[in-house]
């Protein structure tokens, strides 16, 4: 615990030590009169020989946040009277950080605000620097996102995520979950489209012994699985209409039957579904059931795409550089991460690693320049079959795929998935 001496208020900075994180007491003016145990323990002692403000010591900023254009939420909890909650990035010891903010305005018996206690809970699911496994970011749009993900994560309410393809619906699930009181217990994944109705049926809810040929032994279902943790629906959109009705069912009674069995069964479970598709549009055409669409929707989350987060864009190659060459040894110039930032990325995120897997093999030095990026951008382009066929594109593309296939050790299915094309397209223009 520490309190600054010239103030005292000692009652008051005793009490923080209640909070179980990190927790400061702070005037109307931004100035920090004490911190608790938990803070000294996360962030280290305060700098008391001068006035410590919180624009100064959280964002090292040198006017409150609300006068260099963020959200301050001392000013939000001013006006309101109320506890307001707010997700901003900090400057911390360890660097960048985004912190989920509760501040609680403490009133005199004039109803005059005396103090704020701001309480500050680490967000560890999302990283504004490079990190190992989490979301990174720190544009509005995706910090918009990890706003909503905080929120939600500690309650038992159905999350939809709703996204265009590759913008990180899947981590973005992973984060509700592991932010959640389930953390503990598995998340279970469910890729939806694709599925016949009874291979939907059995992965969900499990078979027994001869419930149909081929079923040789019991199976258990990921319903089941996913007993005590989160069930994650992916595409749900692509569950067939016929389906939909067991799942509704499953939804709002948890219970279930294994294909081929009488016993019916319980399972608790936490619900996350995603989609690319305009499920609301679905419902409209008679496509997706109504009811199952207002039970899965409960609390609905907008995946930024990537051209919503293109300042995101120099962060994310380097995190994604950093994450599929673990040597370390691989930089991006300025320029390539320009060419980077102009460039349409409709498969968002997911194309965004692509490329950069690509340039990994392309590159002949460490350093991927904006030479390397084009070429990986043009056969991207020829691929899709959007562009000139000149003959250079061509060989770029043959030179490419021939040095893919050797950095694979010949493994033509492995090149092909780095090179986003099916095996067969592979071997056609290889030959
Ligand atoms: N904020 C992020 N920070 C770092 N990596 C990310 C982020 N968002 C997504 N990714 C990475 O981008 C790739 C695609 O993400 P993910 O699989 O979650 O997308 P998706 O929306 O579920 O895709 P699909 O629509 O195909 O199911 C993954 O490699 C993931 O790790």
């Amino acid at each position: 615990m520490q309190i600054s001496q010239k103030q005292g208020n000692k009652d008051f900075a005793i009490m923080l030590n209640a909070y179980d994180c990190p927790a400061m007491l702070v005037t109307p003016q931004y100035q920090i009169l004490a911190t608790n145990k938990h803070y000294l323990e996360s962030y280290g002692a305060i700098d008391q020989s001068q006035k410590a403000y919180c624009y100064k010591v959280s964002h090292a900023n040198d006017v409150p946040c609300d006068q260099a254009g963020e959200t301050c939420p001392l000013s939000l909890a001013s006006a309101s009277d109320k506890k307001e909650r707010v997700l901003h990035i900090h400057h911390s010891p360890h660097g960048k950080e985004h912190i989920d903010i509760e501040i609680l305005p403490i009133l005199n018996d004039k109803g005059e605000v005396k103090f704020f206690i701001e309480l500050l809970k680490s967000v560890t699911q999302a990283n504004p620097k490079i990190g190992n496994n989490e979301m990174v970011g720190a544009s509005p749009a995706f910090n918009q996102l990890v706003e909503n993900i905080t929120r939600v994560a500690p309650t038992e309410a159905s999350v939809l995520l709703v996204g265009e393809t590759g913008s990180g619906k899947e981590i973005a699930a992973a984060a509700v979950h592991l932010a959640s009181n389930r953390k503990e217990h598995p998340m279970v994944i469910l890729e939806c489209s694709g599925l016949t109705e009874t291979l939907f049926e059995s992965e969900l809810f499990g078979h027994i012994k001869g419930a149909f040929t081929g079923a040789l032994y019991n199976k258990q279902g990921l319903v089941e699985v996913a007993h005590g943790g989160t069930l994650f629906l992916d595409e749900i959109g692509d569950v067939p209409y016929e389906l939909q009705i067991k799942l509704l069912r499953l939804i709002e009674t948890g219970t279930y039957r294994p294909v081929g069995s009488r016993e019916t069964k319980r399972s608790d479970f936490r619900l996350i579904c995603a989609t690319n598709q305009d499920i609301i549009g679905m419902v409209e055409r008679g496509e997706f059931r109504r009811d199952l669409y207002y039970r899965i929707n409960v609390f609905p989350i907008h995946i930024p795409s990537l051209k919503e987060r293109k300042q995101d864009i120099p962060l994310l190659t380097k995190t994604i550089l950093q994450r599929i060459d673990q040597s370390g040894q691989y930089s991006v110039t300025d320029c390539a991460i320009s060419l980077l930032k102009k460039h349409d990325f409709m498969g968002n995120i997911r194309e965004l690693r692509n490329i950069l897997s690509r340039a990994l093999v392309l590159s002949n030095t460490p350093i991927i320049d904006h030479h390397v990026i084009k070429t990986c951008l043009e056969i991207d382009r020829k691929i899709s079959g959007d562009s000139g066929s000149t003959t250079d594109l061509k060989n770029n593309e043959l030179n490419y795929l021939r040095r893919l296939i050797d950095s694979v050790d010949g493994d033509k299915d492995k090149a092909a998935a780095l090179a986003g094309i099916s095996t067969r397209s592979l071997y056609r223009k290889i030959q």
